[in-house]
This record gives C-alpha cells, sequence and structure tokens, in this order.
C-alpha cells in the first residue's frame, strides 16, 4: 500500500530508472558538520560503487542465465566478468556467484511474493542480485529505484523465507542453502607465463610478493599459486604478462610443439589462451592463423591477442569447416590446433557452471545431454577431418575440455582410417603422463586424459603426426622392394643417394612388401 507519492517507490523507479543514487538524490550537505559530512560523503561512495556493482553483475547473470538456457553460452562466467566492459571486477564477481548460489532459494521467494510479474520481470536479473542483498547481503544503504522497491518489500520478501525454514525443516540459512545450491570444490590455481612479455624466474619473483609460487613440473611456462589465491586484477594479470590459464589447457599448445618460424593454423580460436601460447612457444616467430566463428568471441579473441603482445596472429572471422583447404594461404600451414567446441563437462566447476540452473539437468544421463553431445561430437569428426587434409600439415593436436568418451576417444576412433589414408598416425603427447585414454582401441594408450578432480581439469588431447615415411622405409627389414619398374634389394636400397631417398618418399607404402 503506497500512501503517497514521494513515497511509492514503484513511482520512482519508473521516474528514474537508471539514475546513479547522488543524482537521483540530488541532495548537498550544507549544513552537516566537517567529519559527518565526509562520513555521509564516504558512504555515498561506498552506495554508489555498490549500485553499480549490482548493475554490472545483473548485466553477466543475463548474459550467463540466457546462454545457459540456450545452452549456447557467449562465455563462461568467469570471462563475461573478467570483460573489459566490467569495470568493478571483484564485486561484480562476488555478486554474480553469490546470486547464482542462492538462485533457486530466491525463485522460490520471488514467486511466494509474486514480485516478479508486470514489469519488474524485465529487470529479472537485477531484481535477483538485490533480492540476494536485501536478504543475505551486507547491511549497507541502498540507493536505486529498484533497490528502494524491493526494500519497500523486504518484510514480504523475509516471511516468503521464513516459511522456507518451515517447509524444509531448518533453522539457519547455512542448512537451507545446503538443501538448494551445488558445492563449490576448492581447487590450486595454476598461471601461465606469457613468455613473449616477462621470462619465468621475473613473473616467479614479482607473483612472489604477492603469494607463495611454484614451478610446475612439466609444463615449462607454468606458475603454482595456492588455492584461492586471487590474481585477476594483479597488474602482471592486467599486463598480460601472465595468463589464469589452467595446467591442463596449457598442456595443448605444449603438445603441439611449434617451432618458431612455423605456420600455425588454430582452427577454433576464441577466447584466444591457447593462441597466445603458441605465440609465446614460437617466441613471436613465424605466423598464427586464428580462426573463430562466434563474431562476440572474436573480439575477446582480439582483445586476448592485443593483451598478450603477439604480433604475428592473423585474424580469420568465419566456419572453420568452410577453409578452404587448397587456398594458397594456407599451403605451408604445418601444425593445426583443433580445440573445438564441446560440452565443458571436464570443466564445469572450474568455469563456475555448477552454480547454472542447467547444470544439475545436464549432468543427468538422459536423453537431451546425450543427444547434444553427439551433435558436438558430429561436428569435432567433421573438424578433425578438415584438419587432417590440409596439404602441408605435419602436426595436428585434437584437444577437448570434455570428459565423455563420445567427444574423446570416438572422435579419434572415427578418424583413423581417415588419417591413416593422409599418412598420419597417433604420437604420444607427454609420454611421461600417467593418464591415458580409455581403452577402447588399440592404440588408444597414445591419448592423453586429465582427470576434473586429481588434475583440477578434465582435459583429452590426442596428437596426430604424419609419419616421417623416407625414415620409415630405410628402417623396414624388407629384403626387397618392388617397384613398378622391377625390384631391388635393401642392401642396394641403403647406398642410394640422400636425393634419391627423397624421391622415395614420395611412394606409397603398399608399394614395400
Ligand atoms: C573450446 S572454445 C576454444 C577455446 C580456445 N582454444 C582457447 O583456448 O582459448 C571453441 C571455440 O570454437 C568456436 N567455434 C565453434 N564452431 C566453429 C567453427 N565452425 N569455426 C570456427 N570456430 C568455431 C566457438 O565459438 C568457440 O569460441
Amino acid at each position: 500500500m503506497y500512501y503517497n507519492q514521494q513515497d511509492n517507490p514503484v513511482r520512482e523507479a519508473e521516474r528514474s530508472e537508471m539514475a546513479p543514487p547522488e543524482k537521483k538524490a540530488g541532495r548537498a550537505w550544507p549544513a552537516a558538520a566537517p567529519r559527518r559530512r565526509k562520513r555521509m560523503e564516504s558512504r555515498n561512495g561506498v552506495e554508489r560503487s555498490a549500485y553499480f556493482a549490482r548493475r554490472e553483475a545483473a548485466k553477466v547473470l543475463r548474459s550467463a542465465l540466457q546462454g545457459d538456457a540456450r545452452r549456447r553460452a557467449v562465455g563462461s562466467i568467469k570471462s563475461l566478468v573478467y570483460s573489459p566492459s566490467v569495470r568493478n571486477k571483484k564485486a561484480t564477481f562476488a555478486l554474480v556467484c553469490q546470486t547464482l548460489k542462492h538462485l533457486p532459494l530466491l525463485k522460490e521467494v520471488l514467486a511466494a511474493t509474486n514480485i516478479l510479474s508486470g514489469k519488474w520481470k524485465r529487470q529479472e536479473e537485477l531484481v535477483y542480485v538485490i533480492a540476494y542483498d536485501v536478504l543475505f547481503g551486507q547491511d549497507i544503504a541502498m540507493s536505486g529505484p529498484v533497490e528502494k522497491f524491493l526494500m519497500f518489500r523486504k518484510n514480504e520478501l523475509q516471511s516468503a523465507l521464513a516459511k522456507l525454514y518451515v517447509k524444509e525443516k531448518v533453522k539457519s540459512v547455512e542448512s537451507l542453502l545446503l538443501e538448494y545450491q551445488t558445492p563449490v570444490s576448492s581447487k590450486p590455481r595454476y598461471v601461465r607465463v606469457n613468455t613473449l612479455k616477462m621470462d619465468i624466474d621475473t613473473a616467479m619473483h614479482e607473483l612472489g610478493k604477492a603469494t607463495t609460487v611454484m614451478k610446475d613440473d612439466l609444463v615449462p611456462d607454468m606458475l603454482v599459486v595456492p588455492t584461492g589465491t586471487d590474481l585477476h586484477d594483479h597488474p602482471l594479470v592486467m599486463n598480460g604478462s601472465v595468463f589464469l590459464q589452467g595446467k591442463a589447457s596449457s598442456m595443448v599448445a605444449v603438445a603441439l610443439c611449434p617451432k618458431p618460424g612455423w605456420q600455425v593454423l588454430d582452427a577454433c580460436a576464441a577466447p584466444g589462451n591457447k593462441t597466445a601460447h603458441l605465440a609465446a612457444l614460437m617466441r613471436g616467430q613465424g605466423k598464427i592463423i586464428a580462426c573463430e566463428l562466434n563474431e562476440e568471441r572474436v573480439k575477446v579473441l582480439r582483445t586476448s591477442i592485443t593483451k598478450s603482445g603477439a604480433h604475428n596472429v592473423d585474424i580469420i572471422h568465419g566456419d572453420f569447416l568452410k577453409l578452404d583447404t587448397k587456398d594458397p594461404k594456407f599451403s605451408k600451414v604445418c601444425a593445426i590446433l583443433l580445440d573445438p567446441s564441446c560440452s565443458g563437462s571436464g570443466i564445469s566447476a572450474e568455469r563456475l557452471d555448477n552454480l547454472l540452473p542447467s547444470y544439475s539437468q545436464d549432468n543427468d544421463i538422459d536423453a537431451a545431454k546425450s543427444q547434444r553431445v553427439k551433435k558436438l561430437a558430429a561436428f569435432q569428426r567433421k573438424a578433425l577431418v578438415h584438419a587432417l587434409s590440409f596439404p602441408a600439415v605435419e602436426r595436428v593436436v585434437y584437444s577437448t575440455c570434455s570428459i565423455h568418451q563420445t567427444e574423446n576417444e570416438d572422435v579419434i576412433k572415427s578418424v583413423l582410417p581417415f588419417a591413416a589414408s593422409r599418412n598420419f598416425e597417433l604420437a604420444t603427447p607427454f609420454p611421461q603422463w600417467p593418464r591415458r585414454g580409455l581403452p577402447v582401441f588399440e592404440g588408444s594408450e597414445h591419448l592423453l586424459r586429465t582427470d576434473p578432480t586429481e588434475d583440477v581439469e578434465g582435459f583429452f588431447i590426442a596428437l596426430f603426426v604424419r609419419k616421417q615415411f623416407k625414415k620409415k622405409i630405410l628402417r623396414r627389414k624388407t629384403r626387397e622392394i618392388y617397384l613398378p619398374f622391377g625390384k631391388i634389394s635393401a642392401m642396394w636400397m641403403r647406398d642410394i643417394t640422400i636425393k634419391r631417398r627423397k624421391r622415395w618418399t614420395m611412394l606409397d607404402s603398399r608399394m614395400i612388401i
């Protein structure tokens, strides 16, 4: 019940929809004593930054929830928060995570109070964020029209929440949350040093001022920092000297092993972590062609590349499947990194996907999910066959951040005949790594898996290498080789000149008996 125009928050919200708090209040402090005035001004600053953080959080939440509903995310929650357009990243990130954790609870409370009906539905995400703050957040003054509206109905919200306590037979909000929220596991942090901008020892020294840092024992440019270390606004992260990239994800570019001066194609490149890693491994020499289909993600890719300081990356905004393998601009591409869209089942907790509504549904082995995974696998297979079709390519890495066999071993198995027809065989990336492919076909021991629990992220890596044909011919223990013009002995074969051996490499292996 609203008593007058001034007290009616709905009307006020209509008048000043998104006006920042102090403008709307339009108050000055002439009468206040200087100390009191200073206190009020600083409180105004806190309110002001909370006001904007809530709106930034609502924007991120909208993208995350819409993407989740369509099962086609523009980016993970983290990448959305850490995009350049979000100013107050720390507060926004905290608010997004908290709101998502409480979302099922908030939905129940808001449904019970009928608050999301009518015009407020259009600002649904902002209502969630503010309702979280009103019910569970810090006890700070709230400025802003939606804030005032929800504060006005705070009693109703609280009594709806109290009814949930009774319904769930719990006494504390913690117990109530346990009934609703999905647990988030704690994990160590990995940091990849961008050796284009900083050497590893300097990065260790600089990061060591903020936290304990160790070198990783497997990936050369990888540092390990303690669980829970928050480096997202560290100067080295901000200026691209280090990337907050996981270890398993960083193993992909290392598995391709690109050399300075090579031409490398990154087939599905955004947001560009692996592209930037390739550029660092190639010491900025040679050329990287980075292809990305999604326009929004091309922008993110461009930002990552600029931040990395790599100057040898050409970005193609287009469909990798439609790149013409015979186009002269790809004639020297000798290595391809293919990290196609996948279910993300191996890193869903790291990306905070477990906070999204679809997560629990996605983790049920239901028909919809297997259909989605099958569709992804069909694309992944096509993309891998296409990658193996580039004329000069010698090495192809296929990777996913999925734990499903359908997207991993099954895709590899299905392309093996084609790969063999192009003279490719599976090689063993990181031979010392203990976790290999599921034993579903002969040769799956070449494949590499990382475990989402043991290794933080669940990744899959397969490496195809074109056979070194000439060496194979010379190593074969055959006595005679049949050629269209007769047969020659193996002894004679050893004596032929280097020049001739080169020509031998052109012959088809089927001629060898
Ligand atoms: C798993 S992400 C790649 C992550 C990236 N390699 C990295 O490490 O930062 C897959 C990307 O492939 C893109 N993509 C999907 N289909 C594609 C296609 N047909 N051609 C090019 N890019 C595609 C998606 O938009 C998405 O950005």
